[in-house]
């Protein structure tokens, strides 16, 4: 289900964007030329995008993972964060998404910190050796396969590392007995495994904003 826009939370998060988040052209290119070529506008916000960024510099985050590319908004955020020598791998399955994504990057001047792998991420991500560990995932593509994606992150993660997932409050949808879609299904079967999952412990923050009513959930790797 698409977003709700609602003009008192967009303008809510634009003024609080206009202390906090300068205007940056790289940002802006990818979101236009995203839009130009067609790709869904179903990126994270700049605000959500700057969250992603000062998570993964709060614990000096090295090596990302990031699933669903899209045109690479969120990828910019959360590269931009890493030091010298740090890499990001995102998983797209689309291949015009991947080369929307890789423009935006190299306009971006991110290209060698950055690479797309296409593919379903579900296979992408098995391929990926468990050894060195990663410090941080972000999950953010099919959500029927978020349980999977929890799974890879789990162990590809480092202890005290970071498991971020996107859209698992969907309007508050996730929680209403009488919604039953994939989407929604994905997050149930997410939630479900954190109950008695001993290797992350995680919390959700829903959000209202430019992007409507969804949320975040946030987990540490034990
Ligand atoms: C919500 S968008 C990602 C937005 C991006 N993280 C951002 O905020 O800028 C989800 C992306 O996941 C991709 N996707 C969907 N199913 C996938 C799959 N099985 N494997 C990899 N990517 C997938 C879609 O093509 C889409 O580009
Ligand atoms: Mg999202």
């Amino acid at each position: 289900m698409p977003p709700q826009p609602n003009p008192e939370w967009t303008r809510s998060d634009l003024y609080h964007n206009s202390f906090l988040i300068a205007p940056d052209d790289a940002l802006e290119h990818a979101r236009k030329n995203s839009n130009d070529q067609g790709l869904p506008e179903i990126a994270v916000s700049a605000a959500q995008g700057k969250l992603l960024n000062l998570y993964a510099r709060s614990i000096g985050a090295k090596r990302i993972l990031e699933v669903g590319t899209l045109g690479g908004y969120s990828t910019i955020w959360l590269s931009r964060a890493l030091p010298d020598g740090g890499e990001l791998v995102t998983f797209e399955i689309s291949e015009k998404h991947a080369k929307v994504a890789q423009e935006n990057i190299d306009y971006a001047g991110l290209t060698s910190k950055v690479k797309i792998v296409v593919g379903p991420a579900a296979e992408s991500l098995k391929k990926v050796p468990s050894e060195p560990k990663w410090d941080l995932i972000f999950i953010d593509a099919d959500k029927p396969s978020n349980l999977a994606y929890l799974l890879e992150g789990e162990r590809l993660v480092r202890k005290g590392g970071v498991i971020i997932v996107d859209n698992v409050v969907r309007q508050g949808r996730v929680a209403d007995p009488e919604a039953n879609e994939e989407d929604i299904v994905g997050v149930r079967k997410l939630l479900e495994h954190l109950k008695t999952d001993e290797d992350v412990d995680a919390t959700t923050i829903a959000t209202v904003g430019e992007k409507g009513y969804d949320g975040f959930l946030y987990g540490i790797r034990l």
